[in-house]
């Protein structure tokens, strides 16, 4: 099934529920900060698991103590789509399970 882009004011409004998520160069992005390196390691096998899941993928970045997501759509020639918006709400629901913030 083809995924339509979102409209500018679609993307706008989805962000509002979204928290700390933001849209950068064309991604809807977010970076979350955590105890510890295992603890970033393991949110990201997570989120992972959750890309897996919808297939549907973001450019997932481990940091020391951080994991940052950057997703656009790939299928929609890089536009937002409700996969994008998806993605962004299954990863805030397991965040505050890994003390993510
Ligand atoms: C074949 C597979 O379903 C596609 O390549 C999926 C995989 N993950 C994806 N992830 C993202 N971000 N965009 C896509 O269009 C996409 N397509």
């Amino acid at each position: 099934m083809p995924v339509e882009p979102l409209s500018s004011q679609e993307v706008e409004d989805r962000l509002a529920g979204l928290p700390g998520w933001s849209l950068d160069a064309g991604r809807l992005t977010r970076s979350y900060r955590l105890g510890s390196h295992f603890a970033a390691t393991a949110m990201v096998v997570h989120v992972a698991q959750v890309q897996e899941e919808l297939d549907h993928h973001s450019d997932l970045t481990l940091g020391y103590n951080t994991v940052a997501l950057a997703v656009h759509t790939h299928s929609a020639g890089g536009a937002i789509t409700e996969k994008d918006i998806e993605l962004a709400r299954r990863v805030e629901d397991l965040a505050a399970g890994h003390g993510a913030h």
